[in-house]
């Protein structure tokens, strides 16, 4: 339904490119979340299916119908794309309930439509306020109304949840997704959090400098990242390098990298842990209590350093750890 070919686009005139040569396809219904570093070409990406921006090279349709490339170009307006940004763009002299009927000023029972919207977001009783007497959690809820109100064929949050703290972000995330998969809506989904994208898309499209590097299932990217950038984007990840090798007898391929998730590295491996087939000696530089576990800060015989997690409040100053070659990333980058 959304179709994106060798899509380019670079704001100083070719030097260097915000996004180059992106190719991906969603199907209808996919709810699908864009995750990179900042600078990855997250925003301008969106910005371009949405047409706020136009494209160098490459082209995009919706619904078998090119929306954009070098000669031809539909308007924002006519795209039929509902967007819902970080900041909640409310009309603030408008109330919430002409703030949703203000995209489909055209429709014929556009007040039934806009009462039904905030009846989906949970905010039936709030249509005569105005934004600055809801919260930022229901301001982004009317923000969801009123990109819904006119049926959009793609839905494009950006960062939604960015403004508001830890717990309120959660449970908006959830309430918000839960309204999403009501109206079955096909979503494009930008965030730097990769909770956020592990705990409500389907598939996850990977950005680096531009690139795409990956579009996978949610579980896969975990398992079974493409590059270590990939995988440290899903957790903490060491690269398994030259001294690593060394200090753990582990020789690995030359051709490849090779990595290893800190929570696979156990401290102290019992028998019980003969899984560990590499293991070292690590002396304790530092130790910081994070609630229930504690962080190592480690040096090893060969001098490198690392972290690994543990939950032995009594560790001593010299460890053991290990890791099983079952946990080792191999990747060819
Ligand atoms: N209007 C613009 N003019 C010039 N450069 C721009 C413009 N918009 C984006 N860029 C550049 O394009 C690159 C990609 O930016 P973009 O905002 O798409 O990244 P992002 O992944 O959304 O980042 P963030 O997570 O920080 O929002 C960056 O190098 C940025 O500086």
């Amino acid at each position: 339904m959304l179709a994106i070919h060798s899509l380019s686009k670079s704001f100083d005139k070719g030097k260097n490119y915000a996004l180059e040569n992106v190719t991906f396809d969603l199907k209808e219904g996919d709810v699908c979340a864009i995750v990179g570093e900042s600078g990855s070409g997250k925003t301008t990406l969106v910005r371009l299916i949405a047409g706020l921006e136009r494209p160098d090279h490459g082209s995009i349709a919706l619904d078998g119908n090119i929306i954009a490339s070098l000669d031809k170009f539909v308007q924002p307006e006519k795209r039929k794309i509902g967007l819902v940004f970080q900041e909640y763009a409310l009309f603030p002299h408008l109330t919430i309930l002409e703030n949703v009927l203000y995209g489909i000023s055209k429709l014929k029972n556009k007040k039934i439509r806009a009462q039904e919207m905030l009846d989906l977001v949970g905010l039936s009783e709030m249509g005569k306020r105005y934004p600055h007497q809801l919260s930022g959690g229901q301001q982004q809820r009317v923000a969801l109304a009123r990109a819904l109100a006119p049926e959009p064929t793609l839905l494009i949050l950006d960062e939604p949840f960015s403004n508001l703290d830890a717990m309120l972000r959660m449970q908006l995330r959830n309430e918000i997704f839960d309204i999403i998969k009501k109206t079955g809506v096909t979503v494009l989904f930008v965030t730097h959090d990769t909770q956020d994208a592990l705990s409500v898309a389907d598939e996850i499209l990977i950005l680096q400098n531009g690139k795409v590097v990956q579009k996978d299932a949610a579980a896969n990217l975990y398992v079974k990242p493409n590059t270590l950038y990939v995988a440290s984007l899903f957790g903490n990840t060491i690269q398994i390098n030259k001294n690593l090798q060394t200090a753990f007898r582990c020789p690995l391929k030359e051709d490849c990298c090779h990595a290893i998730r800190n929570e696979k590295i156990k401290v102290n491996p019992t028998a019980v842990d003969s899984d560990c087939e590499y293991i070292t000696n690590a002396t304790v530089i530092k130790k910081i209590v994070l609630g229930d576990s504690i962080q190592l800060l480690l040096k090893l015989e060969t001098g490198e350093q690392l972290t690994v997690m543990t939950q032995d409040k009594n560790v001593a100053d010299t460890i053991t750890i290990g890791f099983n070659s079952k946990d080792i990333l191999e990747f060819n980058d």
